[in-house]
């Protein structure tokens, strides 16, 4: 078979499938080529099944709390794991049809195969050759597992294999306390089992801002076993593996590996386009059309080991498959960062990090939710946010949290960021009582209060800044 089109999408994930979405808009001749399975990271063993998970972790995790409420007899109740498997399992499976749906009546324009790059316009698909003018390469990442660890196979887990379960045991480690070791392990351990979580690094969730790090640290450390900095090592014992650092020591009978994920461009010729790659095998990309130097090929999603977020991989593969099908380029600005790791307390951060220069000289305010109102009354009183402005004039530059309902707080911070707006423009919209937004209030009065001074009236216009302000 040697086929000639006018695009070639590799990867049928959620970049190449929005990548697809503009593609058709503007030509027939293109084939979507992916290597089973289908479905997508995101439904299959990503996003969709790990908070089905946690949904049903948390549910029964809210039953410990009714003993505080008033509510008597919740002790009786236990989590049945294999129920809890089953169904996540069948969500999954609902949310991967409907990822199906999006490729049905493709025909031969859907090729299932590995594709490798042979030069700028050539892949080679299982030996056949497809010629294209443009391709566009979406192939994901896949979950890291150190080559000593591989020789445990069942007792080790990664996300890939962790929902196929159809039971879990009593003890798991979870080496790696990123975004996925974190809710995984809450998770599990929300469930009854005994979790022992490990990272090498001192911080977790991806946190920059040490106080909300430790904030986090307080809060998981309640729920289950949590060693930071531990450089571990694993052999496999009777009766499972025995998981050492330092002088200690724990044997636990299987372990989830989450250290990561790795670009799926081992294999996938991006050497043959002669342009330079760095230590991970990456080339450059421009971020605002997804293209790799002046070549034909753009790069989206997880494998361009830029935002590895399904947001983020959707709007690449967006870009992507209008730069493919247009003549010039097409520029497109990329939205304020944002991440929310979905633990409790959720992690989020929003616009520039606490490691970003711009941050070394700004304002911060700060909010503890442990004696916050509404977070007291819902018994999620745990946590603390911390929003950074400008000191000049008070515009918001970021903001981290671990914090009940952070990922609402995020999107309201990421709309102001957005928007360019300041502390006092935040602070005009309405705080109805009793919210947990009203928390995010006292962060912002507390760099307000560093302000050029405004009025002594809290309903006064702020002149100085030119904006009326209700503090
Ligand atoms: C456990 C977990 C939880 C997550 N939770 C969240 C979350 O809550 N929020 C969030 O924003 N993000 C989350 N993510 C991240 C999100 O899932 C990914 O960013 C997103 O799915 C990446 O999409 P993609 O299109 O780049 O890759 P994928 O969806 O993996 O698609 C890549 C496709 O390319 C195919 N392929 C690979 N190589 C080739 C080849 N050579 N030839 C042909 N086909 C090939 C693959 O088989 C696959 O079908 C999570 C990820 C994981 C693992
Ligand atoms: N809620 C979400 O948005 C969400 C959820 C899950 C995953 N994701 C995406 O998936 C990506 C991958 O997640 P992840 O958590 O696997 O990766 P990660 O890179 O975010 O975290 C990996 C963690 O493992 C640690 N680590 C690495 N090697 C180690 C070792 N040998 N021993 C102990 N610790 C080690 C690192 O210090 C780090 O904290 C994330 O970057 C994120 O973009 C997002």
């Amino acid at each position: 078979m040697n086929t000639k089109v006018d695009v070639a999408i590799v990867g049928a994930g959620t970049a190449g499938l929005a990548a697809l979405r503009d593609v058709r808009r503007q030509t027939d001749n293109f084939v979507l080529i992916n290597k089973p399975p289908y479905g997508t990271t995101c439904a299959r063993v990503g996003c969709m099944p790990s908070k089905t998970l946690i949904a049903a972790a948390n549910a029964f995790h809210a039953t410990t709390l009714l003993d505080t409420f008033g509510v008597r007899g919740a002790a009786q109740l236990e989590a049945d794991i294999p129920a809890v498997l089953e169904r996540v399992r069948a969500l999954r499976g609902d949310f991967v049809a409907s990822v199906l749906k999006s490729t049905e009546g493709l025909g031969q324009r859907s090729i299932e195969g590995h594709a490798r790059l042979d030069g700028e316009h050539r892949l080679i698909v299982d030996g056949n050759v497809i010629e294209a003018d443009q391709i566009i390469l979406a192939p994901g990442s896949s979950p890291v597992v150190p080559k000593p660890w591989r020789a445990f196979s069942d007792r080790l887990l990664t996300t890939d294999t962790l929902f196929e379960q159809t039971n879990l045991p009593a003890r798991i480690g979870v080496i790696g306390l990123g975004a996925i070791g974190v809710e995984m392990a809450q998770a599990l351990s929300r469930l009854g089992i005994e979790v022992h979580g490990f990272d090498g690094a001192e911080q977790m969730a991806g946190t920059t801002d040490a106080k909300i790090a430790k904030a986090l640290h307080s809060a998981l450390s309640r729920e289950f076993a949590i060693h930071l900095g531990a450089d571990v090592d694993l052999a496999e014992v009777e009766g499972g593996i025995e998981i050492k650092w330092g002088q200690d020591r724990v044997v636990v009978d299987k372990v989830l590996v989450a250290v990561g994920r790795r670009q799926n461009v081992q294999d996938i010729g991006l050497e043959t386009l002669g342009v330079p790659l760095d230590d991970k095998g990456l080339p450059e990309i421009d971020p605002q059309t997804m293209r790799i130097g002046t070549t034909s090929v753009l790069l989206a999603g997880d494998a361009n080991g830029q935002n590895a977020l399904l947001h983020e991989g959707s709007d690449e593969g967006h870009i992507a498959g209008l730069n493919a099908t247009s003549d010039t380029p097409i520029k497109l600005d990329r939205r304020t960062p944002m991440s929310i790791t979905f633990s409790s307390p959720q992690v989020a951060s929003v616009g520039k990090r606490a490691d970003h220069p711009e941050l070394e000289d700004c304002l911060v305010g700060e909010v503890d939710f442990s004696a916050q109102g509404r977070a007291r009354v819902i018994q999620k009183n745990e946590g603390l946010l911390r929003i950074y402005a400008t000191r000049g004039d008070g515009r918001l530059l970021g903001a981290e949290m671990a914090a009940p309902a952070a990922e609402h707080l995020a999107h309201l911070l990421a709309l102001a960021i957005d928007q360019n707006l300041t502390v006092y423009d935040l602070l005009r919209i309405p705080f109805y009582h009793p919210t947990l937004e009203e928390g995010m209030r006292t962060a912002l009065r507390e760099i307000a209060r560093e302000l050029p001074k405004c009025s002594v009236s809290d309903l006064a216009g702020c002149a100085a800044l030119e904006t009326a302000a209700l503090e």
